[in-house]
């Protein structure tokens, strides 16, 4: 599913590199829970595993796909296509509703919109397994952060993408919401054979995955705040 070779990315004007990963996989339908101290890298190797930015050196595979092959274009649609995420900052679009939010990606990936079926109904359950089935036609920034958080869960499954990548996706939720949170992704990813790739500084979320990794411990560059 995600296969990293020889990686070395350094951010402009950076004396040395963030990253250096000789070495890193993460196989079909496997759930994997990435951790390291702030600082460590973790919120950049996700940037490059969805293309948002590219490595200076080496290289980075997705479902078989070289994302440096591809143009910036060909990048975005290749992640409409292929990943559900879930970003620290949710980029929700402040002006749209809860449920035109989920129904983004289904809009910008044919793919996506044909594995839904029926894009709406499945929105619904979504949020309705969410607890923000009263919510649907509310604009996001009138939501609560932890609101915020499990509309762009369900945006992220919609579609049943291939592979779900999830920045700290709970780091707003009380004990009950986490685990409805974590319940629906587990359920979803089972159902759909998704790989997940989970960061969180929350050791209790490590149990639910089948792998737990350190970045450190893949990162020959030592980055981390101390
Ligand atoms: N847009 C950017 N431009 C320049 N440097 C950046 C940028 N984003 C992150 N960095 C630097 O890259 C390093 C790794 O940051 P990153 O956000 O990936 O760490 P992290 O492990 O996700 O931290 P946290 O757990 O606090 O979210 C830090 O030294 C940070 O200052």
């Amino acid at each position: 599913m995600i296969q990293i070779e020889n990686l070395q990315f350094s951010w402009p004007g950076s004396a040395r590199p963030t990253l250096s990963i000789p070495e890193f996989k993460l196989a079909k339908a496997e759930h994997l829970f990435l951790h390291g101290p702030s600082g460590s890298g973790k919120s950049t190797l996700l940037s490059l595993l969805t293309g948002i930015h590219l490595p200076q050196s080496g290289r980075i595979k997705i479902l078989g796909q070289d994302l440096s092959r591809l143009s910036g274009p060909g990048r975005d649609r290749f992640r409409a296509d292929h990943l559900g995420y879930v970003f620290q900052q949710f980029n929700l679009l402040p002006y749209l509703s809860v449920l035109d939010n989920v129904l983004l990606p289904c809009q910008f990936s044919k793919l996506r919109r044909q594995r839904t079926g029926e894009p709406k109904a499945q929105a619904l359950h979504l949020l309705e397994r969410l607890d923000l089935h009263t919510h649907l036609h509310q604009s996001v920034s009138a939501l609560s952060v932890g609101q915020q958080q499990r509309v762009a869960l369900a945006r992220a499954l919609i579609g049943a993408p291939e592979i779900l990548i999830a920045d700290e996706p709970t780091s707003a939720l009380d004990a009950e919401r986490r685990g409805a949170f974590i319940e629906l992704l587990f359920e979803c990813a089972k159902e759909h054979q998704t790989a997940i790739l989970l960061v969180s500084h929350d050791p209790q979320l490590a149990m639910h995955f089948d792998r737990s990794v350190s970045l450190p411990a893949i990162n020959t560059m030592e980055t981390h705040d101390v």
